[in-house]
């Protein structure tokens, strides 16, 4: 398993069942373990104990608005596929709009979808401007920063699918550095001259290279073209997100074994402060996750059966063929 960062996150789940006081509830545990679970649906009954732990008193929400508000990211790679999922789940969102920032759910009529920048869905939960959000875990853990305000309520929602990970030029000085104790043991770095990571992850990459023991490093900070900061000169290696692999390979990097500071994939979280406070947002949630999980469970029965499927036709035709030989010879 990867090296997986100790964030303070929870994760809740659906309880299979609902407890007799209310009409549903919401399992909670700590969630470290369970983030290397990648595709996998959650399973229902996982759920440990029954009720999320008491926000702080002293932090009123900030509006006191009626509806639940839900954050959805308004571009990038995870913006259609987030649309498509929640479509999947008869949760279609309609926005009349386009050029507008806000949307609804029709099947839900008390919860408004806001369209904002993945940080800013974080950063928005963090404040109390939104209730909810759907974003990678990564960012999820960059902008939350180890707080206790947000829950991530469902952790695999299969898609989105990246490492976060450590990666240096092939040639050169790093020719024969394989792993990251070799990083580490590398005399080059000096109080004098760091190792120059450059990252749009500042918090978890400095978290972690300070856990695996590196003393003199130095964090540039960008938000793009990483790939291009070791060729230029400007950086020794980046911290980055990685999935097919191409974009490195293409720049001439690697990633270095045992590099892994996270792995991730998008994720529903929520407000701690809301799930507690804000009338509705519990049952919101249920709902949501109660589609979600339906959804996900569909898709991965699904799969099953493809796979078997494909599976005995590989063994008859294998089986027929053999036969043909057989006559043939
Ligand atoms: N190569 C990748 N493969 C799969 N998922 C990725 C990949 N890169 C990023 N992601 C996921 O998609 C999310 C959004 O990434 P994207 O680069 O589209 O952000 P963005 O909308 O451009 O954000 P910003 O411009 O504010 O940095 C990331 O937070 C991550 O969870
Ligand atoms: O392993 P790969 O499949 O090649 O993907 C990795 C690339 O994807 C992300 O960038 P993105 O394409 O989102 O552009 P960005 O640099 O503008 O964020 C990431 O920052 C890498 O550059």
């Amino acid at each position: 398993m990867p090296a997986m960062l100790a964030a303070k996150f929870t994760v809740l789940h659906l309880s299979q069942s609902p407890s007799p006081q209310s009409s549903f509830r919401l399992g909670i545990r700590p969630s470290p373990a369970a983030r290397a679970r990648s595709v996998a649906p959650r399973a229902a009954a996982s759920a440990t104990a029954v009720s999320a732990k008491p926000a702080a008193a002293s932090s009123p929400l900030v509006a006191d608005r009626k509806v639940v508000r839900i954050g959805l990211p308004s571009k990038g790679r995870m913006a259609e596929q987030t649309l498509s999922l929640l479509k999947s789940c008869q949760l279609s969102v309609r926005q009349l709009n386009p050029r507008q920032y806000t949307a609804d759910i029709p099947l839900i009529p008390n919860l408004e979808v806001w369209f904002q920048r993945p940080k800013d869905i974080v950063r928005k939960l963090q404040s109390g401007d939104l209730d909810l959000g759907i974003v990678g875990f990564d960012i999820v853990s960059e902008y939350g920063e180890g707080t206790e305000d947000l829950v991530v309520v469902h952790d695999a929602l299969d898609f989105g699918h990246c490492r976060l990970s450590l990666a240096v030029p092939k040639e050169g000085i790093f020719e024969n550095i394989i792993t990251l104790e070799d990083l580490l043991k590398m005399p080059e770095w000096t109080e004098e001259r760091p190792l120059r990571v450059v990252t749009g992850f500042g918090y978890l990459g400095d978290k972690f290279l300070r856990e695996k023991g590196f003393k003199h490093v130095r964090f540039l900070s960008a938000d793009g073209a990483l790939e291009s900061y070791p060729p230029m000169g400007m950086a020794d290696a980046i911290v980055d997100l990685v999935s097919s692999g191409t974009t490195l390979r293409e720049n001439n990097l690697k990633e270095i074994d045992g590099g892994v500071v996270l792995q991730s994939q998008a994720t529903l979280v929520a407000s701690r402060k809301s799930l507690h406070k804000r009338k509705g947002v519990l049952e919101v949630t249920h709902e949501l996750l109660e589609r979600l999980e339906a959804h996900l469970r569909a898709t991965a029965e699904l799969m099953v059966s493809l796979h078997i499927t494909h599976v005995c036709m590989i063994i008859l035709v294998g089986t027929e063929l053999l036969y043909f030989l057989l006559l043939y010879y």
